[in-house]
């Protein structure tokens, strides 16, 4: 990239979540990742400038010596820091504003500072040929994939419905979205290929901003952060038809809506139990990590055929984020009283705050801070600052996303990262790569204590008001689900 000769109309917008907007080149492989800020953040302007170059610092820290050791090979992207030109990035603001949605505005594209990471777009490959079929994307946000196992937990639904399932009440009820997303994480976390299959469906139905495909790095399923649209599954099934199935087939016996949606959960559902490194797909490794009683009730009728076989591949990209949220070992009501503690010693020795690296930075003797935390309380401002540490890591790989890109390999080509569907054709180059692994302030820990106690009164309080609900629909009139799988 030549940073003295940028072109806004080289870029277009490509997507955002609540702290970042994201650009990608009309031609490249590349994104830029710029920062977003409240409104009322700019009126300090010249600290929002100095505070983006910390924080996008802050951000590559905490994925490299952080994140990516803990979650071992699995291609980790934190993206080289970049100053642009001033003029560049204004107008590149004036140019994606008008394609953001509504929903965003509450916060501005920093515009300021210049600093923004320049990444690989992983919704494509760097060297894809022109010739064969655009690439598929899909980005799974999987959200915390396990219920408390902390004793200090005091309200008993916690041990039964998991937070994202409990979250959805009250996202519902203050409009946050329109409709029920009926996705449980602990089904798609579980390894059991049925329950995964469920979860994709009801991602498939309901996306909210867990869901996206990309096809040769457009969008064009989910994630419109449009509390009411509904989302045209035919429509996708369409495009998705010629990926899996081969074209004569496509003429003379064209495969249902059913049939094109299976294959793509299956693709995904591989994609996610296979074993990566940094190189790509590794032989299956048989060491399986057990998932634990992690069934929830707000899911899932227990049938205990789905119960069966309730592991992940010891090297998947889901146990390796499943099992870095479960540095979480406390819960935020366990965790908040030693956050508390941490808070009056700060107020005691202000300068502690350094040392003790609140705010970063984050290098190896965080990591090493972290790991090695007391295993028991000993009343130490040492053990409090060490599960803070912890829990802020767990936070953010329960905020992560996957990305799977993939493309159906032409002939008998051979490429190193190819994903194999058992029992299935065609044959997949693929890449499986994790996304927003961002620290997550300190200064949230209230905000999250806050917000669990919003979410379990609410849905306390929906249940009482609400009927028992029998079976969900896709069980009673979708036996494909229940017959297609084989274990991967
Ligand atoms: O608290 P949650 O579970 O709602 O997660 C927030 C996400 O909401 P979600 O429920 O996934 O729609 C939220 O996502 P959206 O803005 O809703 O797309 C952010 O990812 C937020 O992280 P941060 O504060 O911007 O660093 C997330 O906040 P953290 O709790 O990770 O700080
Ligand atoms: N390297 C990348 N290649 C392609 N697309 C990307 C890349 N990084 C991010 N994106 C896209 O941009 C979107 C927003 O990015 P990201 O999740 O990092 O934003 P965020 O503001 O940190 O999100 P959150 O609200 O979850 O905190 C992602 O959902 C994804 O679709």
């Amino acid at each position: 990239m030549e940073l003295d000769k940028m072109d806004e109309n080289g870029w277009k917008y490509h997507g955002e979540g609540n702290k970042s907007i994201v650009v990608s080149h009309i031609q490249h492989s590349q994104v830029l990742r710029f920062l977003k800020y409240s409104t009322e953040d700019l009126e300090h302007l010249h600290q929002t400038s100095e505070q983006a170059l910390q924080d996008i610092h802050n951000i590559v820290d905490f994925s490299t010596h952080i994140m990516r050791p803990l979650l071992g090979e699995i291609n980790v992207h934190h993206g080289e820091p970049v100053k642009l030109p001033l003029d560049f990035v204004k107008r590149l603001a004036l140019r994606v504003e008008q394609e953001r949605p509504e929903s965003r505005t509450d916060k501005v594209m920093d515009q300021f500072s210049g600093w923004a990471l320049c990444l690989p777009n992983l919704t494509k490959f760097p060297d894809h040929h022109r010739e064969h079929r655009p690439p598929l994307c899909i980005e799974i946000k999987p959200k915390c994939g396990f219920l408390p196992f902390s004793r200090q937990v005091t309200k008993e639904v916690k041990w039964k419905v998991c937070r994202f399932c409990m979250h959805q009440r009250l996202k519902v009820s203050s409009g946050v979205w329109k409709r029920l997303s009926k996705y449980c994480p602990l089904d798609l976390f579980s390894g059991n290929t049925q329950r995964m299959y469920l979860a994709i469906r009801n991602l498939l139905d309901e996306p909210q901003n867990n869901l996206k495909i990309f096809r040769d790095g457009e969008l064009i399923y989910g994630g419109m952060d449009d509390a009411g649209q509904q989302h045209d599954l035919n429509k996708l099934t369409q495009q998705l038809r010629s990926y899996f199935f081969p074209t004569n087939m496509l003429i003379q016996d064209p495969p249902s809506n059913k049939a094109v949606l299976n294959k793509l959960s299956q693709v995904i559902i591989t994609a996610l139990l296979t074993s990566w490194d940094a190189e790509g797909p590794t032989q299956p490794t048989r060491d399986y990590v057990p998932v634990g009683r992690d069934q929830c009730h707000a899911s899932l009728p227990l049938l205990d055929c789905l119960k069966a076989h309730q592991s992940l591949p010891k090297d998947c990209v889901l146990s390796k984020i499943l099992q870095v949220q479960r540095l979480d070992d406390l819960d935020i009501e366990g965790l908040y009283p030693l956050y508390k503690r941490v808070e009056r010693h700060l107020v005691e020795c202000p300068e502690e705050r350094t040392r003790l690296q609140i705010d970063g930075p984050y290098n190896e003797k965080f990591l090493e801070r972290m790991r090695h935390c007391p295993s028991e309380d000993n009343g130490s401002i040492e053990y409090a600052v060490g599960k803070v540490h912890q829990y802020r890591v767990a936070m953010t790989a329960k905020d992560c996303s996957i990305m799977i890109t993939l493309t159906p390999c032409e002939g008998d080509e051979i490429l190193g990262s190819t994903l194999e569907i058992p029992h299935s054709k065609p044959k997949f180059r693929s890449a499986v790569s994790i996304v927003d692994l961002d620290p997550k302030p300190y200064e949230s820990i209230p905000h999250i204590y806050k917000l669990d106690s919003q979410i379990v009164s609410n849905y306390v309080k929906s249940m009482q008001s609400e009927p028992k609900q029998g079976l969900p629909e896709l069980f009673l009139d979708d036996k494909d689900c229940t017959l297609v799988f084989h274990p991967v």
